[in-house]
């Protein structure tokens, strides 16, 4: 930092909440020389932003994808090869977003990291998201569209085909991550999904295992899986659902005795904790050479299965992040799950610290 930067520093410590008027007329400089300074500081990481908050522990950062969801509901039987009457509705998603936008309901700081392009998709998401999570990392290229998702469902809410148009992914380098060391180094917890290319998946791992820092991965796709390294050593939490474990271990999954294998074999490879997602089924989690099948919660009255995954995972992270033993916050993902499921939104609206431990004692 040169004096400038510092001074500046020092002020926003001792006082995070100043205007940048106040700011300006207390160290005599001109606003927009201030405001550029200040934005080099946030693009460093050295503050956080919007309040300038200085990077503290206890943060969860969450790197990966940011979509535009379009998701159409075939209101009859599906008919392939013509045209099928449906409603369509528009959200935002992306799996790291999604979960930082769950963690962040449940009461926990979390910065996310992505990639957008310049255009009105992306900011629609950073205007739906900035009351949840810090979105000032975010990362925008001019040349490049948001990414999207879009579903197509039948009218039992389950997932009939989905295209992914994500290829702006492949710019969430490590470059950008190194701009942010100095909050990724202060993070309780990193969650890193799959749309990020494989080499920052692995800087993000070496990162973790240098620092001890808590590490999730989340594969996000079949096809996305393939890219991961074979080696899950510094995973602190690998979660993948069944077809996804079956494209990365190349084996069929259809027994209970099948998934243990699986997760032995993801155990491994190095993971510390493997949770195994079989949707109406529940989870298999390991770790340490020990795995217990957990059921799923019965539910009635499926909406939309979007985001049921990444409901899953937020609420087991936010229950281990938050000191539970890990049988509960297993619980606590799969009350979660359920929840989302009868909601038509990736993720729900009324979801808060206190409304799930409601639903968990239900
Ligand atoms: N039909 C269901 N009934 C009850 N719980 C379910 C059902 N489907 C999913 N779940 C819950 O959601 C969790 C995640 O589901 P799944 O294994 O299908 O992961 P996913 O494919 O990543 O989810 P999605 O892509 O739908 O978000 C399951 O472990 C389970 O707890
Ligand atoms: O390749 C991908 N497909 C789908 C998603 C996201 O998954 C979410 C549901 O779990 C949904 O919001 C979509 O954007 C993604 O981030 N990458």
């Amino acid at each position: 930092m040169n004096e400038k930067e510092k001074l500046i520093f020092q002020l926003i410590k001792k006082n995070p909440y100043l205007s940048q008027q106040e700011m300006a007329e207390q160290l005599g400089m001109s606003r927009p020389a201030l405001a550029n300074i200040i934005s080099s500081l946030i693009k460093r990481g050295e503050i956080l932003g919007r309040a300038y908050v200085l990077p503290e522990k206890n943060q969860i950062i969450a790197i990966g994808g940011a979509n535009i969801d379009r998701k159409f509901t075939i209101e009859q039987n599906v008919q392939l090869r013509t045209s099928n009457p449906a409603s369509v509705t528009e959200s935002v998603g992306g799996v790291a977003r999604n979960i930082a936008e769950n963690l962040g309901r449940l009461g926990n700081r979390v910065s996310l990291i992505t990639v957008m392009g310049e255009d009105h998709d992306s900011a629609f998401i950073e205007q739906n998201c900035k009351s949840m999570m810090n979105v000032d990392l975010v990362e925008k290229l001019n040349d490049y569209n948001t990414g999207s998702y879009t579903a197509v469902l039948d009218n039992m809410g389950e997932l009939v085909i989905s295209m992914a148009n994500m290829a702006i992914y492949d710019q969430l380098l490590p470059s950008i991550l190194k701009k942010h060391e100095a909050i990724l180094q202060n993070a309780s917890c990193i969650v890193i999904d799959l749309n990020s290319p494989l080499e920052t998946v692995e800087y993000i791992r070496n990162f973790a295992i240098e620092r001890n820092i808590a590490l999730a991965v989340i594969p996000v796709s079949s096809p996305k899986m393939k890219n991961m390294s074979q080696d899950l050593h510094g995973i602190s939490y690998f979660i993948c659902n069944r077809d996804e474990a079956e494209s990365y271990l190349n084996v069929k999954l259809e027994t209970y005795s099948q998934y243990e294998k699986a997760v032995n074999m993801l155990l491994q490879k190095g993971a510390e904790h493997v949770v195994l997602t079989l949707g109406e089924h529940g989870v298999m989690v390991g770790n340490e050479g020990n795995i217990v099948h957990y059921k799923a919660i019965a539910t009635r009255n499926i909406v939309d299965v979007t985001g049921a995954g990444d409901a899953f995972v937020s609420a087991f992270l936010h229950g281990v992040l938050n000191d539970e033993e890990l049988e509960e916050a297993i619980q606590l993902g799969l009350v979660n799950a359920s929840k989302t499921l009868q909601s038509d939104k990736t993720v729900r609206e009324d979801l808060t610290k206190d409304n799930l431990i409601e639903w968990r004692n239900l």
